[in-house]
């Protein structure tokens, strides 16, 4: 098992990494509460939620452990079914003191996080990622919240764990497709903040397609050891946060356009980061080796590198202009300045970007 800590100013926690830690009782003890809930969807449950209240009941058998089971995918990652966890915490008549665990992927981990962000004004959560994707981006920083039909992870706030568990073995049930859309957010912490790092993705990218188990928890350490840097420096996203945005304010358009689901949120990104690439690349910061480079890496993983057919250049403005990151309705984008450094600035020409959408039109 593998350790890091996050520190932040008011709160501090512990990145768990390792093989079977779900069943690890004495990892989970010290952060539970006499009332647990386990929110997980209807995938993950048959998997692993056997495996993970038998580690709750060990030591301590008058713990109450309860769970409930949501739908599963993207397109539900929205108001009403956070209620489901509400009504299921009111029933169990669970007070202020009792802690949330997210086993799931991203959207189980976004919208636990905000259930406990909510619950009674606020109660403890911890993160149990079981796709590569939360692994090694969502479970780590606090971000929590829903969609809504007209943006991306429109409603939340920020909302820190008292523990981020990595079970690496839960990969082995997770699908390709999924797989590869968490390779996407790996190799944004690449170029946004370790040049390093992108060529040991580039020299290990192979073995990571193969899911070589050393290769992929390095990938998730160090992955995660880059976002906890830039989430210390910035938790609330004031400034230098916003890098872990790169290829997102494209992948967001192309999430809400195509209406939550039909395309994993890492998919989306993966089209987001070679546009930010492409898009950098047209304004003379990095050259077009790097954007051939990213689109290798994302072709090799099968990830798209066009947009949804059908998906113009207005749709994309439009949904853009509600992009987080707009400043007094200024667009601001995450950029490359060179491989391993971004920026995000609202200094670009238009006409630029006009023409990256127009190139990615599928
Ligand atoms: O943690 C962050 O900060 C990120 O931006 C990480 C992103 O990869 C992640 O998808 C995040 O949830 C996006 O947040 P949003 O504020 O752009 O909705």
């Amino acid at each position: 098992m593998k350790t890091l800590s996050l520190d932040l100013p008011a709160h501090h926690y512990d990145i768990h990494i390792g093989a079977g830690l779900l069943a690890q009782a004495e990892l989970l003890a010290p952060h539970l509460s006499p009332e647990v809930l386990v929110v997980t969807n209807e995938t993950i449950a048959p998997l692993y939620l056997a495996r993970l209240e038998a580690a709750l009941v060990k030591p301590d058998a008058n713990r109450r452990i309860e769970s409930v089971v949501l739908p599963d995918g993207e397109q539900h990652k929205h108001l009403r079914t956070l209620d489901q966890v509400f009504t299921r915490l009111l029933e169990l008549n669970y007070s202020r003191r009792c802690t949330l665990l997210a086993l799931g992927g991203g959207v189980i981990g976004d919208m636990t996080g905000f259930a406990a962000a909510c619950y009674q004004r606020g109660v403890n959560y911890i993160q149990l990622p079981t796709t590569l994707l939360s692994q090694v981006d969502s479970s780590v920083g606090g971000k929590t919240g829903v969609n809504h039909a007209l943006g991306k992870n429109m409603i939340g706030a920020f909302k820190q764990p008292e523990l981020v568990l990595i079970d690496t073995d839960t990969l082995s049930t997770l699908p390709d497709r999924e797989y590869a859309a968490g390779l996407a957010e790996v190799l944004k912490y690449g170029l946004i903040a370790d040049a390093g790092f992108f060529d040991w993705l580039e020299q290990h990218w192979s073995d990571l397609l193969a899911r070589r188990s050393d290769v992929v928890s390095e990938a998730i350490y160090r992955s995660c050891a880059l976002k906890a840097e830039v989430v210390a420096e910035d938790e609330t996203e004031q400034g230098r946060r916003a890098i872990l945005n790169l290829g997102h304010t494209f992948g967001h358009a192309i999430e809400t356009w195509t209406g939550y689901g039909a395309w994993l949120h890492g998919e989306a990104v993966a089209t987001g980061l070679l546009m930010a690439t492409d898009l950098s690349q047209r304004l003379g910061h990095v050259d077009v080796a790097l954007v051939e480079r990213v689109r290798t890496l994302l072709l090799q993983a099968e990830l798209p590198v066009r947009s949804p057919t059908g998906m113009a250049r207005d749709n994309y403005l439009q949904l853009m202009a509600r992009d987080k990151k707009v400043e007094s309705g200024v667009l601001r984008l995450v950029l490359l300045n060179t491989l391993g450094h971004a920026i995000v600035t609202s200094d670009f020409a238009v006409q630029a970007l006009y023409e990256t959408i127009d190139h990615f039109k599928s």
